[in-house]
């Protein structure tokens, strides 16, 4: 067995960056497909995307892959979260980004299936594993209110293991470092929520690790946010 500082080594070294697009329709369904035949879990259903090509930002390689996969020319797009995951065939670090700004019917060009889903239905086929979360914090709300289903807490992680049991549907914490920020990956919460002025600081590569609400922002500005990376807003009380 090697070192664990080998082992992270041959891993980080060897980081696939994947652009992955979550697309949301006026309805709020979200494009989801399969993976076509010959990839690695071909079957399994997934958000659209691909690996970064050289000197591609991922804005662009998402462009392209959605043009090339099912036809459809993305306007826009922000940034939405960064997460990193080893598959026995890849160490994939994938770049959620969020778009509600794209033209065309999706038509699958390379024998896949496809469709919008909303986040509480199923799929034809199972999804792949690291998305059947990221599907749930679709629905989260763009401007944070206190509700039965969204849930802050300490930084506690025996806490948000018994919160997750009682089923609350969303878990978040307050951030104000990156250190807190990267607690929160490692517990796998949905959210959390930022100062304003401490939330450029807790951007990797202009990107956030998680969904970020900037508190104390006015609804208002909300697009000004959503530019920067932010999930949404929680205007103050
Ligand atoms: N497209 C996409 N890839 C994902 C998602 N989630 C996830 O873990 N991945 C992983 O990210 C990697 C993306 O590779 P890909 O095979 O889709 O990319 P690609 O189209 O550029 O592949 P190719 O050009 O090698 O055929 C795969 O290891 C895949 O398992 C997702 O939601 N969408």
């Amino acid at each position: 067995m090697l070192p664990r500082s080998s082992l992270e080594n041959i891993v980080s070294d060897k980081v696939v960056d994947v652009a992955v697009g979550v697309l949301i329709r006026e309805d709020g369904r979200m494009l989801l497909g399969s993976r076509p035949e010959g990839k690695p879990y071909a079957g399994y259903w997934e958000f659209p995307g691909g690996k970064l090509e050289k000197n591609e930002t991922v804005h662009q390689a998402l462009a392209r892959e959605l043009e090339e996969e099912l036809g459809i020319a993305l306007a826009d797009s922000t940034p939405w979260f960064v997460k990193e995951h080893v598959y026995p065939h890849a160490h994939v670090r994938l770049h959620f980004r969020r778009s509600h700004d794209f033209v065309g019917t999706p038509v699958p060009k390379e024998g896949q299936e496809c469709g919008f889903y909303a986040a509480n239905e199923r799929t034809p086929g199972l999804m792949l594993p690291v998305d059947q979360a990221i599907v749930n914090r679709v629905e989260l709300p763009e401007v944070f209110e206190e509700s039965s289903d969204l849930l802050t807490l300490s930084r506690n992680a025996l806490q948000a293991t018994i919160v997750r049991d009682r089923s609350y549907r969303w878990v978040g914490a307050r951030a104000e470092t990156m250190d807190d920020v990267l607690k929160a990956v490692a517990m796998d919460y949905d959210f959390v929520i930022v100062p304003p002025e401490a939330f450029d600081g807790l951007l990797v590569n202009g990107e956030p690790r998680i969904p970020t609400y900037v508190d104390g922002a006015p609804a208002a500005d909300l697009a000004f946010w959503q530019a920067k990376g932010a999930h949404g807003v929680k205007p103050v009380m």
